[in-house]
């Protein structure tokens, strides 16, 4: 080959290389802005209980979308297995279905490891509560003030949207406090079985307090696998512990953990952190260090940022997370880094701090005495 005939080839190659990044810079914009298609797809399949009609107490057989319609909507002439179809192919693609697809075209679909966490359990408990929990009217209104969080961090887009704090406006409502209840518990249930099989740090411990302990679900799943713990303290705001349920060996406490917490051999908190300021969080780690007893310790499940931002699963859930807590709870509530938790110990008085990473979404962070 000629020089000049090399020059152009090389021209040419490098044209075709920018025109390959340019076409994919392209698609992953059109893939963002489509984005609001993956959660309502989702929302859609979760309230028309297509999970459940394909898991069928763990039957998981691949179905066609008029087979899912048929157990569904028997009696709907007007529904359209071509439309549900549609939604379970992006769905597929976000690997909450397989797709069996035969020689003749025909598609069928069962439920991915993602999707099976949508189908109640045997306890009734499922993620699909918390899917629908983070998708109602009052956060929805929310979402497209997140920006105003970076303008003026005073008031959450929440606040601003409903002219009252989450707190105040699901403590009004019953009927959505009954989602959130069931929100919590499909998320903390899976996750406390995890780590009561993993976790040791309970023994020894007579008397332990939850501080934001909610229902009370967490101490009893505590006390039920270790039998030493005979007291259970269930510390959270009096408007939630009005509602939680009673627990053998478990108080219910109303409080705030700003103001004080009540004493106890160990201190649980278990997602909880995430929602209060740098200045919260301080008051409250030093309300725990003076409940706690000479070598006591405080026991924290909580979501832990990684150091590097990358496009892992887990980045992103977490990176996600932090921008629903500033968005919905406080501008200034935040998920934090093991160095900051860290630093949060060391400056309330706790010199000891391990992490266990467990579960890959809450880390149990040990402060100790
Ligand atoms: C996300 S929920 C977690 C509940 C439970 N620990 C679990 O893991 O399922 C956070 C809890 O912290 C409670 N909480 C928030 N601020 C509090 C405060 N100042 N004092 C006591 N509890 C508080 C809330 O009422 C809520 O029940």
């Amino acid at each position: 080959m000629k020089m000049g005939e090399m020059q152009e080839t090389l021209e040419f190659k490098k044209n075709i290389g920018f025109a390959r990044c340019e076409n994919k810079a392209r698609l992953a914009i059109l893939e963002l802005a489509h984005m609001m298609s993956v959660p309502m797809s989702l929302m859609a399949v979760i309230n028309l209980k297509v999970p459940e009609a394909i898991w069928q107490g763990g039957s998981n057989d691949p179905l066609s979308a008029a087979d899912i319609l048929q157990r569904i909507r028997p009696h709907n002439g007007r529904s359209d297995s071509e439309n549900l179809q549609r939604l379970l192919r992006l769905l597929t693609s976000y690997d909450i279905f397989v797709e069996h697809l035969s020689s003749s075209g025909q598609r069928k679909y069962s439920l991915s490891d993602v999707g099976k966490t949508l189908a109640d359990d045997d306890q009734g408990l499922s993620y699909a509560y918390y899917m629908l929990q983070h998708h109602q009217d009052a956060l929805m209104r929310a979402w497209p003030l997140v920006g105003e969080a970076v303008e003026d961090p005073r008031r959450e887009p929440f606040k601003k949207a409903n002219h009252e704090s989450a707190i105040e406006y699901y403590t009004k409502r019953p009927e959505e406090m009954k989602l959130i209840h069931n929100s919590f518990t499909g998320m903390c249930v899976p996750f406390m079985r995890e780590m009561l099989e993993a976790y040791d740090g309970f023994q020894g411990v007579e008397t332990l307090v939850d501080v934001g302990g909610n229902s009370g679900i967490c101490l009893r799943m505590i006390m039920d696998k270790h039998p030493n713990v005979r007291k259970g303290i269930n510390y959270d705001l009096p408007e939630m512990v009005a509602h939680a349920p009673h627990i053998p060996g478990v108080s219910n406490v109303g409080g705030n953990a700003f103001q004080s917490v009540p004493p106890g051999d160990a201190i649980f908190i278990k997602w909880a952190i995430l929602a209060w300021t740098d200045e919260e969080a301080k008051q409250v780690f030093e309300n725990c260090y003076r409940a706690l007893p000479k070598d006591g310790k405080m026991i924290v499940c909580e979501p832990v940022l990684p150091e590097q931002t990358d496009e892992s699963h887990r980045t992103r859930a977490l990176l996600g997370g932090d921008i629903f807590v500033m968005t919905m709870y406080r501008t200034k509530g935040k998920h934090r880094t093991e160095q900051q938790f860290k630093h949060l110990g060391i400056s309330t008085g706790f010199p000891h701090f391990s992490v266990f990473y467990i579960d890959s979404y809450l880390a149990v962070l040990e402060f100790q005495k």
